[in-house]
């Protein structure tokens, strides 16, 4: 219907439409005071096209006018409960019927017979996971759509039919989890045919129980995707929805809290909303630039927070590798790289962000702008947190969590994650507190795993989290193979040099202090093993550096201190040593656990000195180690020969520190000269060497090089021998005080072979130990 003069007659277009004269009883001018005042006539259309109709309507609407229509709608929509219209492509019969099924079971009436009720509640529960399912199945296309449309990179054609079918055989392990189609297709691609136990038992609850997960499993058991699936998962579900955060609904209690928070607590100054008195036009204006500030609005959906750089880049390359088919983009942000870097790839406004907290921290303090949306995250991951949450370590954590659990609505409606090996480890009470306690009336008690999960749940701010603890009561991999070497301070050099030239392939070795990972990388470095450092000290881009080339060799040998400890994923590391007693029960199982991955094998060997056997003891009780760590077998018929290099390299080191030192001394003494302006023996006016057969330190310089080109061209020549000759056998003294002489064969060219590895001599001379204790037994 239209008024002549009216607004609506701009909208539709006179010549096309077919527009009916009406008919008026009494005078066509109205002047009566009947409310129509003005009117000329009316005209009715009854054949047109709604769609026209309301989109030249909105032409004229002002962007608030728009969106108090929306809200209006949305209100009325709800009332109604009427989902709003939206065009879409047909769904499948299959799944529409799953929706309507429990769409009308939830509508009908119950039924009388209490059993008949249950059990159709059971249904309804079993079909609503499904249809949840696959809505998020749904969600995938949506996100990949949109993703299509944002940005060009995420284009991905759809896989050929045959992939599917193919794809659908091999994730057929997945199946009942929630996990969406495009991430199963990026598992499949990995060969990840099933879950492990940690992501069996957090996927459901995480992704469909939508409930915070406190998981403890194992080293290596796969934790990174139990909270990188779920995270993915979440945000297509977020995007599909068009929602930008808040993956759950915050409870009642929360909305109240807050309301009380609000009503005690003065706003802080900078969040006192200034009324402003705008004219139409400008509020118009400024209300545009809102929208368009809204279209170009990206949301950070989740932070993880790890405690180390390299943990950083790993998990955010687990996460990315998983998200290939989602569109989703993860970065990283540590400490040690250009912070203007990483901050012009947090423009780009990545939905995750992987990041060690003081790093995090320090962009958050200069106010960044990705970054301080953290406050509104859906996902919040603390990976190893039993480490994070320690002492005196981070406090940036503490800070960050009492910034993002200011707000009690935002905190409920925010998923977490809390992972770690070692989440549940409890240790003995120290012996000064065992002195303490005898003296006193009221004891310091054991804290229980349960007590240390509670307090991380209070510390942190979560709520009723799920707990998924299937960590075993030794708390290592179970493929992993554990056993120790004793012998002196000094002879661990000797036994390391043994063991990595008698058991080649990939070894991590753990020092307690950084000048020991310098010490040991330099005479390794002497004594030709290639081998990588890795410690705080170094520079970010070099440890980077060194991390890849260990990966990428297969012999590779890397030495570093706990710094390397957590988390790292590096594939068929083979032997974890530790050069010495790590200083904790933790550091002893993340180290461990850096081998022996994936329910691969491996073996972790403990070289101890006499003066570690108590540190070592009271690692065996918070191990629950009720047996010694098994002996590795050394051949001590080859120490000599090893003993003779290593020392050779020690040598060959000292008379290069030496070197050095008397160089820089020598610079020293020249510079100083030239600043006093003197002429000092040795040396000519203009500070050159005038001969070095007059001078005290050039003679001991000489003396020092043609000494160290000597012993280097011994050592070089040393090397260049096998040390292990051909057709030589190991021997290893049994407790019977025989010899045992395993049957090797070596090849041209192999120093040891292939299928001669750490773990099988190890459990060959631990067969070997138990059977001749029966002989013994059995002449007694
Ligand atoms: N479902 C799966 N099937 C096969 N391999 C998997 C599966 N999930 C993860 N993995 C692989 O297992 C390895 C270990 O995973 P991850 O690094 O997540 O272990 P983790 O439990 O976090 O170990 P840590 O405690 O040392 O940090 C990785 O190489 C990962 O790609």
């Amino acid at each position: 219907m239209k008024g002549k003069g009216g607004k609506i007659v701009n909208i539709l277009n006179d010549e096309d439409l077919n527009w009916q004269k009406v008919k008026i009883k009494g005078p066509v001018i109205s002047n009566d005071a009947s409310g129509l005042e003005g009117l000329i006539g009316l005209e009715v259309l009854e054949d047109y096209n709604l769609q026209s109709v309301l989109k030249g309507g909105e032409k004229h609407k002002t962007p608030k006018q728009k969106r108090k229509e929306e809200r209006l709608a949305k209100k009325e929509l709800k009332k109604k409960s009427v989902k709003p219209v939206e065009v879409k492509a047909p769904e499948p019969p299959k799944k529409r019927k799953v929706e309507e099924f429990v769409e009308e079971s939830a509508n009908e009436s119950e039924d009388d017979d209490p059993k008949k009720r249950r059990k159709k509640k059971q249904q309804q529960k079993k079909m609503k996971k499904i249809s949840d399912f696959e809505k998020i199945e749904n969600a995938d296309s949506d996100t990949e759509d949109e993703g299509n449309e944002e940005a060009g990179r995420f284009v991905k054609p759809p896989p050929p039919e045959e992939d599917l079918v193919d794809m659908q055989e091999v994730t057929d392990g997945w199946n009942g989890l929630g996990v969406p189609e495009p991430i199963l297709r990026a598992l499949a691609e990995k060969g990840f045919n099933s879950p492990t136990e940690i992501q069996s038992l957090s996927l459901p609850a995480a992704i469909l129980g939508k409930k915070d997960i406190l998981g403890a499993a194992e080293t290596g058991s796969g934790k990174t995707l139990a909270f990188g699936i779920p995270i993915l998962t979440g945000i297509m579900e977020l995007k599909r929805k068009n929602i930008r955060s808040g993956i759950r609904k915050p409870n009642k209690i929360a909305k109240k809290k807050n309301r009380d928070d609000r009503d005690l607590t003065p706003p802080p100054e900078e969040l006192v909303e200034v009324p402003m008195e705008n004219s139409d036009s400008e509020e118009e204006k400024q209300e545009e630039e809102e929208i368009k500030e809204d279209e170009d609005y990206k949301p950070l959906y989740a932070v993880v927070l790890t405690p180390t750089r390299e943990l950083a880049v790993q998990v955010r390359d687990h996460i990315i590798a998983a998200a290939k088919y989602t569109g989703i983009t993860a970065v990283a942000v540590f400490g040690g790289l250009a912070q203007q870097k990483q901050e012009r790839i947090l423009k780009k406004g990545p939905e995750i962000v992987v990041a060690t907290p003081g790093r995090f921290w320090e962009l958050l303090q200069q106010e960044n702008a990705h970054l301080s949306k953290i406050d509104d995250i859906s996902f919040l991951v603390i990976d190893e947190t039993d480490r994070m949450v320690e002492k005196g370590h981070f406090e940036e954590l503490k800070l960050l969590m009492r910034r993002i659990n200011f707000d009690e609505t935002r905190k409920q409606s925010r998923q977490n994650f809390i992972f770690s090996a070692t989440l549940s480890m409890v240790h003995d009470i120290p012996d000064h507190l065992h002195k303490r306690n005898a003296s006193r009336k009221n004891k310091i008690a054991k804290i229980t795993p349960g007590m240390k999960i509670h307090s991380l749940i209070e510390d942190l701010g979560i709520s009723q989290p799920k707990i998924v603890d299937v960590t075993r009561s030794t708390q290592t991999a179970q493929t992993l193979t554990e056993c120790r070497l004793i012998c002196s301070i000094e002879q661990k050099d000797y036994y390391l040099y043994y063991f990595i030239q008698r058991h080649p392939g990939r070894t991590i070795v753990f020092c307690n202090s950084i000048d020991c990972v310098r010490r040991l990388s330099t005479l390794f470095g002497l004594l030709d093993c290639h081998p990588m450092a890795l410690h705080a000290n170094m520079m970010q881009k070099q440890r980077l550096k060194n991390l890849e080339r260990f990966t990428k060799d297969d012999n590779g040998l890397l030495i570093a201190t706990d710094v390397a400890a957590r988390g790292l994923d590096i594939p068929r590391v083979q032997h974890v040593i530790h050069y010495q007693v790590p200083r904790t029960s933790e550091n002893y199982v993340h180290r461990s656990g850096r081998t022996a991955r994936a329910n691969q094998n491996g073996i972790t060997v403990m070289f101890m000195d006499p003066g570690e056997v108590k540190s070592y003891l009271k690692l065996c009780k918070t191990l629950d180690r009720t047996e010694d760590l098994p002996l590795f077998p050394v051949s001590d018929r080859h120490l000599s020969v090893v003993k003779e290099r290593v020392d050779l390299a020690r040598e060959v080191d000292k008379l290069e520190l030496k070197n050095k030192r008397t160089s820089s001394e020598i610079g020293w003494l020249k510079k100083s000269a030239e600043e006093m302006d003197m002429i000092i023996d040795g040396f000519g006016e203009d500070g050159s060497d005038i001969s070095d057969d007059e001078d005290a330190f050039q003679i001991e310089r000489n003396r020092n090089t043609q000494q160290l080109n000597g012993k280097r061209i011994q050592l070089a020549s040393l090397l260049q021998k096998p040390l292990f000759p051909r057709g030589f056998s190991f021997k290893y003294p049994t407790s019977s005080g025989k010899l045992d002489i395993p049957k090797m064969q070596f090849s041209e060219g192999q120093s040891v072979p292939g299928d001669n590895s750490a773990v099988k001599v190890l459990k060959k001379s631990i067969e070997d130990l138990k059977l001749a204790k029966k002989q013994r037994n059995k002449r007694k």
